[in-house]
């Protein structure tokens, strides 16, 4: 499904990501987890084609997303779905609407024009919408929305675009503790159901070793470990979360001088 073989990132003078190895197969489900500015959502967004690496290899879908041109390009991200912390979402724009681009990657231009226009299967949207709990909010513009709604609708336009990859960065954090659960047990059962390969990363432990068998620690940019959550232990959380994450962030940006590379 993806493979990252040492592969490292740098975003203006950080290095962000260094040496990361990470390998996940079809319909696996990894939560990332590790502190503030540990290198997570930079992580998500590169396998989601939006940073290349500085260095190392990488394998999306199986393919190298960097070698391929604009169309397989564009082709391949279609099969990826991503969940933000704070969707991208039109705020004029109708639920309805913006649920149904979630398929427009697949479709021709024509067909992405009509769906937008005059979106054909409310009934499809409906029932993604009735699974994150929105149903009553099918014709509503994204702009009378809550925080915790809006990060709803995101999810459900992911379920409704049924990728073969979800990445999702903190799906959950703008929503209460029972209906985070609610939400993230969706996610993993959705995701289990059709054998997607899921990658989220979450700030809540107990959400992490409740409903992912596979749990991935990174810190300051790297995977301090990768184990079945049942081998997580108190010790190695502690270290993973020791100190400050202003400290981490204070030390990648003062080891590197400007325009450094991993
Ligand atoms: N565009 C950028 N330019 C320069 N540095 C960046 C950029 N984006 C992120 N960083 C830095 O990269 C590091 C990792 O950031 P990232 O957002 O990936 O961490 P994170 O683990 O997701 O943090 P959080 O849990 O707070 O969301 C941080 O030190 C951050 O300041």
């Amino acid at each position: 499904m993806f493979q990252l073989q040492q592969l490292s990132l740098t975003l203006g003078s950080h290095c962000v990501l260094n040496n990361i190895t990470l390998t996940a197969t079809q319909g696996e489900q990894i939560a990332l987890i590790g502190p503030s500015g540990a290198g997570k959502s930079s992580l998500l967004r590169l396998l989601g084609t939006h940073h290349a690496p500085d260095s190392g290899e990488l394998r999306l879908l199986d393919q190298n997303p960097w070698q391929l041109d604009r169309r397989p390009l564009q082709q391949l991200r279609s099969r990826i779905g991503m969940v933000y912390q704070a969707p991208p979402l039109p705020g004029k724009s109708r639920v309805l609407t913006t649920i149904a681009a979630g398929r427009l990657g697949r479709q021709s231009f024509a067909q992405s024009l009509l769906a937008l226009a005059y979106p054909q299967d409310i009934a499809g949207i409906r029932a993604v919408l009735e699974q994150v709990q929105l149903a009553d909010k099918l014709f509503v513009a994204c702009d009378t929305l809550s925080g915790g709604q809006l990060q709803r609708v995101g999810l459900a336009r992911v379920l409704y675009q049924a990728p073969d990859l979800i990445l999702a960065d903190e799906p959950v954090s703008a929503l209460d503790p029972v209906l985070a659960d609610k939400t993230i047990d969706l996610l993993t059962s959705a995701a289990q159901a059709r054998r997607t390969t899921l990658l989220t990363s979450l700030h809540s432990v107990d959400l992490a070793l409740k409903f992912f068998p596979r749990i991935v620690g990174i810190r300051q940019g790297q995977i301090q470990f990768d184990l079945p959550s049942s081998d997580v232990s108190p010790a190695l959380l502690e270290a993973l979360y020791a100190g400050e994450s202003n400290e981490v962030e204070t030390q990648l940006a003062t080891s590197l001088p400007r325009g450094a590379r991993c």
